[in-house]
């Protein structure tokens, strides 16, 4: 059953920005859904909206059937938790904790057995009597993280909560937080610009261009099944191909590849992992750089015209900066007016 429902929402700023674009989106309960997209796309925006921070131009927002478009934020049953995480640093972790609490009248026993349970739940117990700026970056976070869960909210929300701390606490964060989300079955929003966290942290990834969304899916099929030239180039690494195709033949510049689909004008897609380089001369392709990373190989190799691609390859020792290859692609996708419109 769908706890959230965001149906067309837009949002234009004064000035004229449509930061979203007739949005819609359902939330099943307890689902974590990621919204991934470039700087700009609408994200925080929506985001906010879900939380009352913003108010939508038009399009209603309910949360368990209740119309909560024009409520405000102390009235949803929403916990937002920002980028920067905010907290009131003339207060202990406790004191952070309590706060919203004491407002909602809970006797004071009851209190600090919650606030408890929640610092034990983000890793802080034993932490209440700390200022919060004696904690570290990653410490800051999971308070703020764990001031909103002790509200209880139906609905969390977090915008990019871990932008600020170093990959390594990045990566460990991570993984806590999506275990406390199963753990408490909450559903979440989460704002990300970064494609590593909505692949390994999401149900599902709403991928979002210009306000609009450009695909919705579970992460490993958003992977293997972009249906836009920009999902494509944004997930991943992937080799985009402007080409031509003609009597089911798709080339570039010495590169072809037989492609059953209308003459005219197509983008091949590639993964660096599907394409396969054997020894040619050097009329096809050839090798700008080989990177050796250990466990496998990147070959950047040029077409004539010197359009790049890049190869995933097992054995690096075999290649060299200036050899001649033919690319071979096992798998590709297809666009045409920014449609996919193949598929191997
Ligand atoms: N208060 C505002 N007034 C006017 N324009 C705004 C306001 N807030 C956001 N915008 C514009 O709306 C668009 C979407 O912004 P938003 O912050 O939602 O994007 P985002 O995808 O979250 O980006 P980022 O990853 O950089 O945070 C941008 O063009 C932005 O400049």
């Amino acid at each position: 059953m769908s706890v959230l429902q965001i149906s067309e929402v837009t949002k234009t700023f004064s000035g004229g920005t449509h930061a979203v674009n007739s949005f819609s989106l359902d939330v099943a309960d307890g689902e974590l859904v990621c919204l991934l997209g470039p700087s700009g796309s609408g994200k925080s925006t929506l985001l906010r909206m879900v939380g009352g921070f913003e108010q939508p131009t038009s399009g209603r927002i309910t949360i368990d059937g209740e119309d909560v478009t024009h409520l405000p934020p102390e009235r949803r049953p929403t916990g937002m938790v920002f980028q920067s995480h905010a907290l009131w640093t003339h207060m202990n972790v406790f004191k952070n904790l309590a706060f919203g609490l004491k407002l909602r009248r809970m006797p004071a026993s009851e209190i600090r057995e919650k606030v408890e349970a929640v610092l034990e739940l983000v890793g802080l117990a034993g932490y209440g009597d700390r200022m919060t700026t004696q904690l570290s970056g990653g410490q800051q976070q999971r308070v703020a993280l764990a001031r909103s869960l002790v509200l209880e909210p139906k609905i969390l929300l977090l915008d990019e909560p871990f932008a600020s701390l170093d990959q390594h606490l990045r990566e460990r964060l991570r993984e806590e937080v999506r275990d406390i989300q199963q753990r408490l079955g909450i559903t979440t929003l989460f704002v990300t610009h970064g494609q590593d966290e909505a692949l390994s942290m999401a149900d599902r990834i709403v991928v979002m261009a210009n306000g609009k969304t450009e695909q919705i899916g579970r992460p490993d099929v958003v992977y293997r099944d972009p249906k836009t030239p920009f999902v494509a180039g944004f997930i991943g690494t992937m080799n985009l191909v402007e080409g031509e195709v003609s009597n089911g033949q798709f080339t570039r510049s010495g590169f072809a590849f037989p492609l059953p689909i209308a003459d005219g004008p197509a983008t091949l897609a590639i993964r660096p992992e599907s394409l396969d380089l054997t020894a040619s001369d050097a009329s096809k392709a050839k090798v700008h750089r080989v990177t050796d990373y250990g466990s496998h190989g990147l070959v950047d190799l040029d077409l004539a015209d010197g359009t790049r691609l890049k190869s995933m390859v097992a054995h690096p020792d075999l290649f060299q900066a200036g050899q001649g290859v033919d690319p071979k692609p096992r798998a590709v996708a297809a666009y045409r007016n920014n449609q996919q419109i193949f598929r191997s």
